[in-house]
């Protein structure tokens, strides 16, 4: 298990493997010989080399695609910086099991296996303005809990979140990771309005001025201003690349899970695709600063995995025509004079 002491995060960080350079020549080189003008199909054969890296084979594949829902609640919810009471964090658990979500039906769709991962729903956070918001055993309990879900065979790992506030949790991982004004990482989350944005825009200054002393380490500000759903999709992105699995990312928060990773360690990206750009505005900028250009742009701002759902038939399209289309010399057509 990687993520059981400090040390074992650190080190793993620290030692992130490389994609498969033959398996991505010989994937371009089967590209060149395909039944279309080269590079015709853009961003799609830009998939499918990357899927052929990190798989480790000419023609990936993605018949054992994972959605991953991880769940938390936050103390910082005291603060009144979500437009929903924190009940709905557990309500939707429900509603996950029970198939009525979004991303059921997204899931579905695009075919993925769906694990929701609820983590102690009944025990908040802490209120990260007064104190860490969780104990380093607790962010070590949750980075596990997101490594133990991802297992060697999965074709790629869809990340996915739900947790009432944050969103919230998100602009200070971001703020505290990539610095800049605190006002461009908050946004409505769930619809806050405009006084509301103000309210958490000073809560996360309030959190960041109380943290300023401690070290920014990955590790220091995933305690410190995370939680535990957003622990465990760090851990989940770290032991997906241990183990050569692409990532889809989702909306805001997983990618703010990330982003303190990302900050010391900026390859820990190298293995994920952004599925979208999600409305909440910091997102746009924690993608330019993750350096990842997001799959869809649909305005989207649902989170639990919906954006990361729908860039999975995106990328079953670039699958799909990488591996089953015939080259000039199989269907007899001419290649370029
Ligand atoms: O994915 C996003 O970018 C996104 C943007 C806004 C809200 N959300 C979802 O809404 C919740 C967080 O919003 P909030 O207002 O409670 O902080 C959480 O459950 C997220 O999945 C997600
Ligand atoms: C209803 C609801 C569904 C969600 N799914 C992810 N975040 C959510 C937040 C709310 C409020």
């Amino acid at each position: 298990m990687i993520s059981s002491t400090r040390s074992r995060f650190e080190a793993a960080l620290s030692a992130l493997p490389s994609p498969d350079a033959c398996a991505i020549a010989a994937a371009r080189a089967r590209q060149a010989q395909l039944t279309k003008p080269p590079g015709s199909l853009a961003r799609l054969e830009e998939i499918a080399l990357f899927f052929a890296g990190w798989q480790g084979v000419e023609r990936p594949m993605l018949e054992r695609g994972r959605a991953l829902i991880f769940a938390g609640n936050h103390g910082v919810a005291v603060h009144g910086v979500s437009a929903f009471p924190p009940e709905v964090t557990a309500q939707m658990v429900a509603n996950f099991a029970a198939g009525g979500a979004a991303i059921n039906a997204l899931a579905t769709l695009a075919d993925l296996e769906i694990r929701v991962l609820p983590i102690e729903l009944d025990r908040p956070t802490a209120d990260f303005t007064r104190a860490p918001a969780t104990t380093e055993a607790e962010c070590l309990a949750a980075l596990s809990i997101g490594a133990e879900a991802v297992e060697p065979g999965l074709h790629a790992i869809i990340l996915g979140e739900m947790g009432i506030g944050n969103s919230t949790a998100a602009a200070a991982l971001a703020a505290r990771s990539f610095g800049g004004a605190v006002s461009d990482w908050v946004g409505p989350g769930t619809g806050l309005d405009r006084d509301g944005v103000e309210r958490k825009t000073q809560v996360v200054a309030d959190a960041l001025a109380f943290h300023a002393d401690a070290p920014h380490s990955p590790f220091d500000t995933l305690c410190r201003v995370g939680g535990r759903e957003i622990a465990a999709m760090a851990g989940a992105v770290l032991r997906a690349r241990q183990l050569g699995i692409p990532v889809i990312l989702d909306g805001f928060i997983s990618c703010a899970a990330v982003a303190p990773l990302a900050a010391a360690t900026p390859a820990i990206v190298d293995h994920c695709l952004a599925g979208h750009c999600s409305a909440e505005p910091g997102h746009g900028l924690l993608l330019e600063k993750l350096g990842l250009e997001p799959l869809l742009r649909l305005g989207m701002r649902l989170g639990e995995g919906s954006g990361a759902a729908v860039a999975t038939l995106i990328v079953r399209a670039a699958l799909a025509t990488h591996a089953q289309m015939a080259t000039f010399a199989e269907a007899g057509v001419s290649s370029r004079a």
